[in-house]
This record gives structure tokens, C-alpha cells and sequence, in this order.
């Protein structure tokens, strides 16, 4: 596939606009209402999206991922079948050369059970899910290769994505495992990429936006519906969080022949996308990954007793006095906490990381690219920008605020999210809480019977205490 073929004919100002608006992730504030309650805090379109490019750039390699595969065939009395190689697959030779290519040497756990069914003959409807970083785009994009017939010149696979950003990513994707079809074009179906009315496409892979999508299948008529062979709705889960991306969707879909490969992936399974799911693929094998059971056996927690900002801060400094701390996370509550916890962390000499909401995810993206690569050794977030970040070497986590709901409830799945950072992978961690009023300390109280795990309290006074605390 030669990189001049492609067809981003986007209108690059407009498309910029878009981009900088879309992925300016927002924190949102939580208010009362008139009645005095607070405001439901919803995760927005925006933010998962967000979050979703956010852990395609970071992301170096696949997801460690040792739990179950569970697969529902529509058909249950073939037998389950799963590959371990991808010649097993028997793969057309210039796919398994871009297989190759990209490094894979042997499928992820979602492809050993996925690709064999997508593959199949006749092929068959899948709904996918798993969390994100374990294989799904790279898996239903050897589908859409190995189905594509490059010298038939008009559009066969169509993908769907919830944003621009998330389009051009799995673009690049399908541009690197298909290099080596050079017939093969990828056109992209995005907000200001115009093309003359009445013209008909002839790139083979479409992939874009809900709405462009059926514009040019409908309205426009670039693609021919009726000659798509595999249709792919990826990132279900981000897709449903707008309305109009799943009326549209669903209205593609209707437009597709019967005999058309049906896909979707999303890396959750909420009710919504379970029935979104079952609305957009008729007939679907279903193939589930387990989660990761995050656990906190391995992480000693500790918390400190304080009156204010400034002594939690002085807390924090007797720390970094007795023990070493090779890399840390400090989670504060919002934004400002975070840019002056950072201030005054630099003014005591550390080399200190800021990832706050304001920021663009690519910028993000950096920021933690960095805080890995160990060139600052303290990060200090609010909990919007921590979500699935991985650093090995973080040993210490600090929430020098306690993670609370849109309620003010202790968020329990958070303080797990953000504890679970440091004990990975058997290693043992430290995570040190802050607690500076009454009802922090219930806050605390009710996240220890909730894991019935014991948080010891620590002097940080106490020098002797806290060297032994760490080792
Ligand atoms: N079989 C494989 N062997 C090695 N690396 C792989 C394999 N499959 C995918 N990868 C790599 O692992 C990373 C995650 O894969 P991929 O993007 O397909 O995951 P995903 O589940 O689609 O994630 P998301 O839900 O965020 O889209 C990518 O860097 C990809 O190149």
C-alpha cells in the first residue's frame, strides 16, 4: 500500500479546529443544583474519547493480560477453535508479511478465539469485547485485509470510529499491515474531507465518523452500501456515550446487505452497549475477556493525620526526607491543588510532572511518555488524567486527597485504580492518604471496611517509623 494513496483529502484547518475543541478534556465541576444536590458527573463523549486516544499514544505494547476467554458461539455445537500461530490462520502471504512487519509473532489472547471466527468461511458476526491495549483493532483489521479484494476498485470494508483522532489512529494501523497490498487505498470519511457530489469512491476501506459515513452512503452516495462486505462499529462503548452516533449506526447498518460481516468491539460492557451491540449485529458469536482482578495484597497503605493544605505538604517533604522514593504519583482532587502541589514540590527541588485536564491529550500523552522514560520522578494528577496509566517503577502512590464520588461517597473503584498503580505485577508498593478533616477520616474509614483491609496509621513526624514503613 503506497503512503501517496492515501486519501486524506481533509480540509486540515477545520479538521484542527475539531481536533483542539474535541480533546480538550474537561474536568467537570460539581455543583448543586437549585434543590441543593449535587450534580451528576457524568463521564462525557468528549472525555472517553479522550481517554481512549490517551491510551492508544501512551501505549507501547500489548495489555498484560493472563484471564479467561469466555466465547458464546451462535452456533454451539462447533467445536470452539483457537489459533496459537498466525500461520494457522492461512493467511494471505502479503498479510502475514504485514503481520510480521508490525513485530507480531503470535496472536493476543482476544485473537486466539476472535480471529478463527472472524475468519471463517462463511464469515461469521462477532461482538467483542476486552479492555483496551489487548489486540481488538489490530484483530478486526487482519479481518478487513484478508476479506478486501484490492483489485476490485470501490469500497468493501467499512469502519466505524467515534472521533477523527480515533479514525486516524486505527488508519495508521491498517495502513502498516497492509503495506504490502499496492493496490490497496484507505479512504477516510471525516468532517471536511469533500469531495465532488455525485462521485463514487474507489478505495477499498472506508473508515470514519458515524454522521460523514452516512452522508456519503446516503445523502452523497460515494460508497455503495449494498457491495460492503465487512462492516466494523469500533469503540461501542465511546460511540453510544452520544446519541447520534448510535441512530446513525444503527441506520448504516440498515442500509448493508444481509450477507455482510457484522463486527463490534468496545473494551466495556455496560447494558447500553450490550444493547446497542445486539441492535447493530444480528446472529453474533460473542467473545468476552475477563478483566484483570486488581488487588491490594501486595501494597501496604498507609495514612497521615493533618489540619491543612500546608501540613499535608510538610507530611509529604518528611517523606521524601527519610525514605527513597524512586518514582511517584500524587493525586489531588483538582486542578488548582495540582498546579500548586507541583509548584511547591519544584520549589523544594524535585523534578516534577504536571498531567492536568486542561491539557490536550497529545500533550498528555508526553507528559507521561517522560514520567516513564524516568526523566521526572514525581507526578502530580487529578484523577481524570490517571485512568489505565502504567509505570513500573512507580513505587509510592500518595493521594494527598482521597478519591471521592459525584456524591462526596468514597470512590472505591478509583482509590483501587490509583493504589493498584504501584503494587503491579507482584511488586510491593506504598500508598500513603492524606487526611486533613473529619470527614476524610470517614472517607477512609469506609474505603478500609470496604476492601476490609487495614490503612495503619503513620507519624510522618516520626523519621525512624517511616524508614521502617519502607522496608
Ligand atoms: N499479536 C500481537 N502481538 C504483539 N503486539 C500486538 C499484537 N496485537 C496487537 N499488538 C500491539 O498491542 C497494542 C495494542 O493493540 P490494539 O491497539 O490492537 O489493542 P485494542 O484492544 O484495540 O486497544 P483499544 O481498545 O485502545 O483500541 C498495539 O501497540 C498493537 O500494535
Amino acid at each position: 500500500m503506497a503512503t501517496d494513496s492515501w486519501a486524506l483529502a481533509v480540509d486540515e484547518q477545520e479538521a484542527a479546529a475539531e481536533s483542539l475543541s474535541n480533546l480538550h478534556l474537561k474536568e467537570e465541576k460539581i455543583k448543586p443544583d437549585t434543590n441543593g444536590n449535587l450534580k451528576t458527573n457524568v463521564i462525557s463523549f468528549k472525555d472517553r474519547a479522550a481517554q481512549s486516544l490517551l491510551n492508544k499514544l501512551i501505549r507501547s505494547n500489548l495489555v498484560d493480560n493472563t484471564n479467561q476467554v469466555e466465547v458464546l458461539q451462535r452456533d454451539p455445537n462447533s467445536p470452539l477453535y483457537s489459533v496459537k500461530s498466525f500461520e494457522e490462520l492461512r493467511l494471505k502471504p502479503q498479510l502475514l508479511q504485514g503481520v510480521y512487519a508490525m513485530g507480531f509473532n503470535r496472536p493476543s489472547k482476544i485473537q486466539e478465539n476472535a480471529l478463527p471466527l472472524m475468519l471463517a468461511e462463511p464469515p461469521q458476526n462477532l461482538i467483542a469485547q476486552s479492555q483496551s491495549g489487548t489486540g481488538k483493532t489490530a484483530a478486526f483489521v487482519l479481518a478487513m485485509l484478508s476479506q478486501v479484494e484490492p483489485a476490485n476498485k470501490y469500497p468493501q470494508c467499512l469502519c466505524l470510529s467515534p472521533t477523527y483522532e480515533l479514525a486516524l489512529q486505527t488508519g495508521k494501523v491498517i495502513e502498516q499491515m497492509g503495506k504490502f497490498y499496492p493496490e490497496l487505498k484507505l479512504a477516510y470519511a471525516v468532517r471536511g474531507n469533500k469531495l465532488e457530489r455525485g462521485q463514487k469512491i474507489s478505495e477499498q476501506i472506508v473508515i470514519g465518523t458515524p454522521g460523514t459515513v452516512l452522508d456519503w452512503c446516503s445523502k452523497l452516495k460515494f460508497i455503495d452500501p449494498k457491495k460492503i462486505k465487512v462492516f466494523v462499529l469500533d469503540e461501542a462503548d465511546v460511540m453510544i456515550a452520544t446519541q447520534g452516533h448510535q441512530d446513525q449506526s444503527i441506520r448504516i447498518q440498515r442500509m448493508l446487505p444481509r450477507n455482510c460481516q457484522m463486527l463490534l468491539f468496545s473494551a466495556t460492557f455496560e447494558d447500553s452497549v450490550w444493547k446497542f451491540a445486539q441492535k447493530v449485529v444480528p446472529d453474533p458469536n460473542v467473545i468476552k475477556l475477563k478483566r484483570e482482578e486488581e488487588t491490594l495484597d501486595t501494597i501496604k497503605q498507609y495514612y497521615v493525620l493533618c489540619s491543612s493544605r500546608d501540613e499535608k505538604f510538610q507530611a509529604l517533604c518528611n517523606l521524601y526526607g527519610a525514605i527513597t522514593i524512586a518514582q511517584a504519583m500524587i493525586f489531588c482532587h483538582t486542578r488548582k491543588t495540582a498546579s500548586w502541589l507541583a509548584a511547591e514540590l519544584s520549589k523544594e527541588g524535585h523534578q516534577v510532572a504536571l498531567l492536568s485536564g486542561e491539557m490536550m491529550v497529545e500533550q498528555r500523552a508526553a507528559v507521561i511518555e517522560r514520567f516513564r522514560e524516568g526523566k521526572e520522578k514525581v507526578l502530580v494528577t487529578t484523577n481524570v488524567c490517571a485512568r489505565g496509566i502504567d509505570v513500573e517503577q512507580v513505587s509510592v502512590v500518595i493521594n494527598f486527597d482521597l478519591p471521592v464520588d459525584k456524591d462526596g461517597n468514597p470512590d472505591n473503584e478509583t482509590y483501587l485504580h490509583r493504589i493498584g498503580r504501584t503494587g503491579r505485577f507482584g511488586k510491593r508498593g506504598l500508598a500513603v492518604n492524606m487526611v486533613d478533616s473529619k470527614h476524610s477520616m470517614n472517607i477512609l474509614n469506609r474505603i478500609q471496611e470496604h476492601f476490609n483491609k487495614k490503612i495503619e496509621r503513620l507519624d510522618t513526624d516520626d523519621l525512624d517509623e517511616i524508614e521502617k514503613i519502607a522496608n
